[in-house]
């Protein structure tokens, strides 16, 4: 089990970096935006495309989740890559922040302009570019989103499998390397992105692959498309991506599954995993989700916790899959198996589990939640999830689980109303346990949402001071200005 040494020496560490500060003040000076700027930005764009209105300014100064809110000056839209360099150039040589903005979904404050300056929003630019059928690989605009990707490409019998249930553009994805359900089979988007079209701060436009690239594997020199997956929009605006598709499953199946003991739910996912069964989606919601996820669908379910399941495949294959983790489930004292095989009935059950958030918001009118993301080695999944659901219990607090628990990923949902500092400074402590013991397991502080505001106080004891350093050298290298989303990741 985790030790309280280790506990306390990580705490040692945390408090001695001095890495627990808030601290948003620039190293790096930017000029204010003014009537002559926005002036400039019209006669670069045209004047349909930049809005300095408060409502437009507000709508892009935050995303979903519980961080402050904080307004780009101006929010500019623009529909071509040119564009995009034009602006991203002009706001280079006068020092004037830049952050892109996808549908602002993102759940660490990736989009709030703390250091004011110019949102780049990119929904004029939603086209799909080219379709590879044989080859299993679309081209899109940065705007698009998954759903419409897949509405699209829905008579090719392909599909775009990545889904963190919102949806956001395909882009965003890639600044945060999202994923959600289907990872545990198809993988993140950094196993599913073939190329990146970025432009740069100084305006270059660059193919992370080579212009055109798609192939499935390279070894021609850095993986620059891997260097822009994950970086938030800190090193560059990606304006095209290149992404693996995959075949529409011949045959799809859902299943989930009740257990009185939390540990026999976890254990049963370790077991399921560790034997090798390709399961596509094995989701967790403890009982307190339940309670959550009744109260806002129409399910019914034993208040229990419990396993949501999918496989993919050929007929026969799925049926024998199924008959495996059925029986498992049994052998862990799982109950109430229920399959279903109908489009409609998998997808109801799907809409419910991603609206989870919602969900457990409407437990507490008015609130909004804070959101935890640790991700672990799968086999040590049961240990940090039963000690996160004691802190939860110890504290008193309304808090479900959730996770995508087949790749070791979970969240807690802490429903917080704004202004209650002592709710928040408990949710903080109880993250901040739930990191500390997800490193010390030698997992991450975030499987899928990013660094982005919140989990920067984290990123030092994850990949060490060197490692730190060397990310900055590499922004420094590429955005020596600093106007890339300035406050995002690092301090
Ligand atoms: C209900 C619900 C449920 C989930 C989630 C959200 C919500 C509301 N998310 C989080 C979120 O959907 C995910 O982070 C998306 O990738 C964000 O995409 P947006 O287009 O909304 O990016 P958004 O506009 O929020 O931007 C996110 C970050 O990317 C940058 N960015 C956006 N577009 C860019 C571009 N073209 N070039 C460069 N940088 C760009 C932004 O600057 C910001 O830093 C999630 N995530 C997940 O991984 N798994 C999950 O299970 C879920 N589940
Ligand atoms: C919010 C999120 O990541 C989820 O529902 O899985
Ligand atoms: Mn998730």
């Amino acid at each position: 089990m985790f030790s309280r040494v280790l506990l306390r020496s990580l705490e040692k560490i945390f408090k001695t970096t001095g890495c627990t500060k808030r601290n948003y003040s620039p190293k790096i000076s930017f000029n204010k935006v003014t009537d002559s700027t926005v002036k400039s930005l019209r006669d670069l764009l045209g004047e349909k495309k930049v809005f300095t209105e408060e409502a437009v300014r507000e709508q892009h100064s935050h995303d979903e989740s519980y961080h402050t809110s904080a307004m780009p000056d101006v929010v500019v839209f623009p529909d071509s890559v040119e564009y995009v360099s034009k602006v991203v150039a002009f706001c280079n040589t006068n020092r004037i922040p830049v952050v892109p903005y996808g549908t602002g979904t993102g759940l660490e404050g990736g989009v709030n302009a703390v250091q004011g300056g110019v949102s780049i929003n990119m929904k004029n630019m939603d086209k799909v570019v080219e379709v590879n059928g044989l080859d299993f690989d679309v081209t899109v605009q940065p705007g698009i989103t998954r759903e419409a990707l897949n509405s699209y490409c829905r008579d090719t019998g392909m599909w775009f499998p990545i889904d963190p249930g919102a949806d956001c553009s395909v882009c965003g994805m890639c600044a945060t390397s999202a994923s959600g359900t289907n990872a545990v089979k198809y993988g993140t988007m950094r196993e599913n992105v073939l190329n990146l079209e970025v432009v740069l701060p100084d305006g270059r436009i660059i193919h992370t692959s080579g212009k055109g690239r798609r192939a499935k594997k390279t070894s021609a020199g850095f993986n620059m498309t891997n260097l822009f997956v994950g970086s938030e929009g800190t090193l560059g605006i990606i304006t095209q991506a290149t992404v693996k598709m995959h075949g529409i499953p011949e045959k799809t199946v859902v299943a989930y599954c009740h257990f009185k003991k939390i540990e026999d739910a976890v254990d049963t996912v370790i077991q399921i995993v560790s034997s090798g069964i390709p399961v596509a989606k094995c989701e967790f919601l403890d009982d307190s989700a339940i309670k959550a996820f009744n109260a806002y669908s129409d399910y019914h379910m034993p208040v229990a916790h419990s396993l949501f399941m999918e496989v993919h495949g050929p007929e026969a294959s799925v049926h024998h899959l199924f008959n495996e983790i059925t029986t498992l489930c049994i052998s862990n004292n799982g109950y109430g198996f229920t399959g279903a095989e109908q489009a409609e009935d998998r997808a109801r059950l799907w809409k419910a589990r991603h609206e989870m958030l919602y969900a457990v918001n409407a437990l507490v009118p008015g609130s909004k939640s804070f959101v935890t993301d640790v991700c672990v080695p799968v086999t040590k999944l049961t240990e940090i999830i039963v000690k996160t659901k004691q802190w939860i219990d110890k504290a008193n607090i309304i808090g479900p689980i959730v996770g995508h628990v087949g790749d070791g990923n979970f969240h807690v949902f802490f429903p917080i109303k704004p202004g209650d500092t002592t709710a928040l400074n408990t949710v903080l402590d109880i993250s901040k346990q739930m990191v500390l013991l997800s490193l010390a397991l030698n997992g991450t502080c975030t499987g899928e949402h990013g660094i982005g505001l919140g989990k920067r106080k984290y990123l030092l004891q994850e990949v060490g001071e060197d490692g730190v350093s060397a990310m900055q050298q590499v922004k420094q290298a590429l955005d020596p200005n600093g106007i890339m989303n300035p406050g995002k990741i690092f301090y």
